[in-house]
């Protein structure tokens, strides 16, 4: 049973392994790792759960698949289970084992690329929903679980086309869970925002010629004044997160530069010299004096200078988390009958909850794991098979209690 792993709660494959981390192992051998992700492997595998699942499984734009547990009164506002089917690179010399192989230690720690980022979260809110369907729960919201491509690689033929698509509306998402980080300590991070991502291409104009004179309006020196504008304002930014007991990185600029083109020959001083930069902008920022402040060191910096954005997200929208708000209410409440305590924070990184915020629903980023270390994207990422487990339990309370909100005022 453990290749096909159809057996449920509780069971056991034959070598004694909880058929919920089976099925986890078997989803993490699939490779779905960019350059070439094997999507097709992923929605034969998703076709089949939802055939076990008994929920209705959609493909649209032959990439996203959903699967819906129709609620009670499918007339009120839905909720998301949102994760991303895709993964990102290995550098397989640097693992202590094969990245998708799903090696478990004795320890019960499952080593393969997705173990956090963000596999687990699939894997959980399926075992979850199954368990709840065999205990015959009915619930009074429709959830829908939505398996994403591309999000690792910016979500523009993922979830940055599908929430403009008329069926990502039909949905009627009223609330929406989607991935977070591990924390090493006891609590669970939880992230209600995200920071912009900019990333920026500097191009400095000079003056050629020979590389024996003193050329002057050269495109190194003003490649030289950009990158000192850019990193002097980094290493600010560095001291603020550093000297202050209260800001995580989500809080703060991050500036990071990340590629440097020009030049022909030794000999030839260059007409052109680029720069490019990786600035992650926390959504408290004024992005418009921001731009305005970067225009001005490119300015001091000499004549001619442009530039140009690869990516420049410039919604802020936030997801609320008062008392009185009545998704968070119950995503905080139920955690606190589980004893589990809270850190919340901005998302350091970018995730697909931004497209999803900025078409104006609420989404909180969640991965239960604690006692964990960060380990996306990073080698020899790992989640222990106990902690993955206990993620299966607090969906089973989170999901009921989300899909059991009361009307709200604009759905009465
Ligand atoms: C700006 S699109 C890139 C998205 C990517 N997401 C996860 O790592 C990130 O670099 O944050
Ligand atoms: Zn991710
Ligand atoms: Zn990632």
């Amino acid at each position: 049973m453990c290749s096909g792993c159809r057996v449920d709660r509780g069971q056991v494959c034959p070598e004694g392994e909880d058929s919920s981390v089976t099925l986890f192992r078997e989803y993490l051998r699939l490779r779905t790792v960019h350059p070439k992700p094997d999507y097709d492997a992923a929605l034969r595998f998703l076709d089949r759960i939802a055939e076990e699942l008994e929920n209705t499984y959609m493909l649209y734009l032959q990439i996203v698949s959903i699967m819906t547990w129709e609620g009670t009164n499918p007339a009120l506002k839905s909720i998301l289970l949102n994760s991303h089917t895709d993964v990102v690179p290995v550098f397989q010399e640097q693992w202590k084992y094969d990245a998708f192989s799903a090696f478990k230690d004795a320890e019960g720690n499952i080593y393969a690329r997705g173990t956090q980022d963000m596999k687990c979260v699939t894997i959980q809110y399926i075992q979850a929903v199954r368990r709840l369907k065999a205990e015959g729960r009915k619930l009074m919201r429709t959830v829908h679980l939505m398996f994403i491509p591309d999000e690792e690689i910016g979500g523009h033929e993922g979830m940055e086309t599908f929430v403009n698509h008329p069926e990502f509306k039909k949905l009627n998402i009223g609330f929406a869970l989607d991935e977070g980080l591990a924390n090493p300590g006891e609590a669970f991070t939880v992230f209600y925002g995200e920071r912009n991502p900019w990333w920026i291409t500097v191009h400095c104009p000079g003056s050629p010629g020979h590389g024996s004179r003193f050329v002057e309006n050269t495109a190194a020196e003003k490649l030289v004044s950009v990158i000192n504008s850019f990193l002097n304002f980094r290493e600010k930014e560095k001291h603020r997160l550093n000297t202050s007991e209260c800001l995580t990185l989500g809080d703060v600029t991050t500036v990071n530069m990340t590629m440097v083109k020009g030049g022909v020959a030794y000999n030839v001083i260059p007409a052109e010299m680029d720069v490019s930069f990786d600035l992650r902008i926390p959504p408290t920022v004024n992005l418009q004096e921001f731009e305005k402040q970067i225009k001005q060191w490119c300015k001091e910096a000499g004549d001619d200078i442009t530039y140009e954005f690869a990516q420049k997200h410039m919604n802020q929208n936030i997801t609320s988390t008062e008392e009185n708000d009545p998704w968070w209410s119950t995503f905080s409440a139920t955690c606190k009958t589980m004893n589990m305590t809270l850190e919340k924070e901005i998302f350091p990184a970018a995730t697909d909850s931004r497209f999803i915020r900025a078409v104006g629903i609420p989404a909180i980023g969640f991965s239960p794991m604690n006692r964990t270390p960060i380990l996306l994207h990073d080698h020899n990422e790992y989640l222990n098979e106990q902690i993955f487990l206990k993620g299966i339990s607090v969906y089973k309370r989170l999901i009921p209690a989300l899909a059991n909100v009361p009307p709200l005022p604009d759905e009465a």
